[in-house]
């Protein structure tokens, strides 16, 4: 499934994906990991400046989403938490703002 080319879609009322479908949409998503009912990953960066860069792209796919990560942010890292309010837990959503998210930072080689 090519997560980066799917959009969100309104979950309010909608069930968390099951456990099996959580953990075949992670394996595709290096560095991430579930806690409870979130799906989060830390960005390491440089400086600060970088962390910010990356921050405002991020805010950028969650205005185009509708779709918004919990964040902290440091000097050198963002920690980046999805997860969808609407179903109190992960949906597929989650895993296409991850997606997403990981093809702000794939340099073609
Ligand atoms: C109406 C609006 O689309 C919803 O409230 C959206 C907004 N952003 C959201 N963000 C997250 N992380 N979870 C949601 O359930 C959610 N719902």
């Amino acid at each position: 499934m090519n997560l980066t080319a799917m959009h969100c879609q309104a979950q309010h009322g909608k069930s968390p994906l099951d456990a099996t479908r959580q953990q075949q949409h992670l394996s595709a998503l290096p560095g991430w990991e579930i806690q409870g009912i979130e799906l989060v990953k830390t960005f390491r960066f440089g400086n600060y400046y970088e962390t910010m860069a990356f921050v405002n792209a991020l805010a950028w796919i969650a205005h185009q989403e509708d779709h918004h990560p919990d964040l902290s942010v440091h000097y050198n890292r963002a920690v980046v938490h999805f997860s969808t309010h609407d179903a109190n837990g992960l949906t597929l959503n989650d895993f296409i703002c991850a997606a997403k998210t990981e093809a702000l930072l794939n340099r073609p080689a």
